[in-house]
């Protein structure tokens, strides 16, 4: 079995983070490991609190896991702030885990700042070089490029300006674009453009760290980046055409409705 590490925020209702990161590995077959940045207070319908964990403690974190673990594979989402963003730079630098995905958390679906307006500098000099692939959604990526985003065309031009800026790859999430849900995929040669109908529903919460940790744990598994994407980008389908209705928000989606299905655990 292959290990993979989520270094992000705990989402306390369960749709986003740390908590959609494990059930996502766990659906993948890898053993998911967690890093905790920030303990969040937040539903379906805000974030009401936030707490982050010192440097001290998740620099003590990732030494535990890394000094005794094999890491395949990091996915990194919420990261708050700039001491905590260094604090990751320094452990990924000593340890160099084969494969990052970095999901660039910045603000919630309900509209909280996950990741503090100063802090945006140190992410993209400091984390977005050490990414093995780097998954912003067109809010995130025109913050990372200072372009506005409107078009496949913009997407392209902001998925090459953030190539320039360090990772490998790039994949600039289209799930907030009007009539389809296309992602597009850079890798400093060509686009590849991945396209689905948009599913119509208000349940994603926690989409881009589900897609962004089954990315981590397809990669673990030994796919190449072009696969382990298209596999994701069907595993995070599936996840929102079975959204759950949970709460009074915006709900989250269904980690495990391929593997139930096929158990026979759901059989509608
Ligand atoms: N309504 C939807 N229907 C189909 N796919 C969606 C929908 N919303 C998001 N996605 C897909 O979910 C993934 C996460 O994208 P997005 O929601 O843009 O990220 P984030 O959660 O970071 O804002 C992408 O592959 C995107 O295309
Ligand atoms: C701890 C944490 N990490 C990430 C997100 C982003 O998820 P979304 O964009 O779906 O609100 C979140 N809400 N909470």
């Amino acid at each position: 079995m292959k290990n993979v590490l989520t270094i992000a925020g705990s989402d306390s209702s369960g749709g986003a983070g740390i908590q959609a990161d494990l059930k996502t590995f766990s659906a993948h077959g890898v053993f998911g490991m967690s890093v905790i940045t920030a303990v969040t207070a937040q539903n379906t319908q805000g974030v009401f609190a936030v707490e982050d964990i010192s440097p001290e403690l998740i620099a003590k974190q990732i030494e535990s896991i890394f000094e005794d673990i094999r890491v395949h594979a990091v996915k990194i989402g919420m990261v708050s702030k700039i001491e905590t963003i260094k604090t990751i730079a320094e452990g990924l630098k000593k340890y160099k885990p084969d494969n990052v995905v970095l999901d660039p958390v910045m603000v919630s679906k309900s509209g909280y700042h996950l990741l503090k307006p100063e802090a945006k500098e140190a992410l993209i000099n400091k984390l977005l070089p050490l990414a093995t692939i780097v998954t912003p959604n067109i809010h995130e990526a025109e913050v990372i490029t200072g372009i506005k985003i409107n078009s496949l065309k913009d997407m392209e031009k902001a998925a090459y300006l953030i190539k320039n800026m360090g990772p490998k790859y790039v994949l600039v999430k289209g799930g907030h674009l009007e009539e389809n849900a296309t992602d597009l995929l850079f890798d400093g040669n060509n686009i590849e453009t991945l396209t689905t109908k948009k599913i119509n529903t208000k349940n994603t919460h926690g989409t881009g760290c589900t897609l962004s940790s089954a990315i981590a744990s397809n990669l673990a598994n030994g796919y190449s980046i072009h696969e382990a994407v298209k596999l994701s980008k069907e595993y995070i389908t599936t996840a929102i055409e079975n959204s759950l209705d949970i709460g009074k928000g915006v709900g989250p989606t269904h980690h495990f409705y391929t593997l139930y299905k096929r158990s026979g655990v759901i059989n509608e």
